[in-house]
């Protein structure tokens, strides 16, 4: 099922960059970074654009993915700043670097992403996915917030 396969492992690579959104928080919140960065957004859909003419797959199911993705890592964010405000004992430790080391990891995430969605763009839209694939497997151990924002993050793969 080849179909299925690619848009399960899609989906994975999808979640993985929700949950790397408690790391961007943790990288934001302690150094009074904004949670919105309008340039870094549009230099991650530019990069996708310029990779979908690159890959030969058409610009606007990746367009739509990482506008998912980022509106998801968003709602992540804001949850957790929320959280954080209200119970201090439970702010990150550590705070990470945000260029350094979260940005890299959400760049190599794109990577991935980009080259799946290669592997899977002649079958767009997915289908049967719905059919074959539950999202519930990967969002149960998620907590409710989390759980939002994967729906979100996936709405573009799940609903086209
Ligand atoms: C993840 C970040 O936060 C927001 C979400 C982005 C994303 O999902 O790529 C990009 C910029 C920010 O608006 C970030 O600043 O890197």
């Amino acid at each position: 099922m080849r179909l299925v396969g690619s848009f399960e492992l899609l989906a994975e690579l999808a979640v993985r960059r929700v949950l790397l959104g408690d790391l961007v928080a943790a990288a934001k919140y302690n150094t009074g970074t904004q949670i919105h960065d309008p340039v870094r957004e549009q230099q991650i859909l530019d990069a996708v654009a310029a990779d979908s003419v690159r890959l030969g797959i058409p610009v606007e199911p990746p367009r739509r993915l990482f506008h998912a993705q980022i509106e998801a890592s968003k709602i992540v964010q804001r949850g957790l700043f929320a959280r954080w405000d209200r119970y201090p004992h439970e702010r990150p430790a550590r705070t990470p670097d945000l260029a350094r080391e979260v940005r890299p990891q959400l760049d190599r995430l794109t990577t991935q992403i980009m080259d799946q969605l290669h592997a899977a763009v002649d079958v767009w839209p997915p289908a049967t996915l719905s059919q074959d694939w539950r999202l519930g497997d990967i969002v149960q151990p998620l907590d409710e917030l989390h759980r939002r924002a994967v729906t979100v993050s996936l709405r573009p793969i799940l609903l086209p």
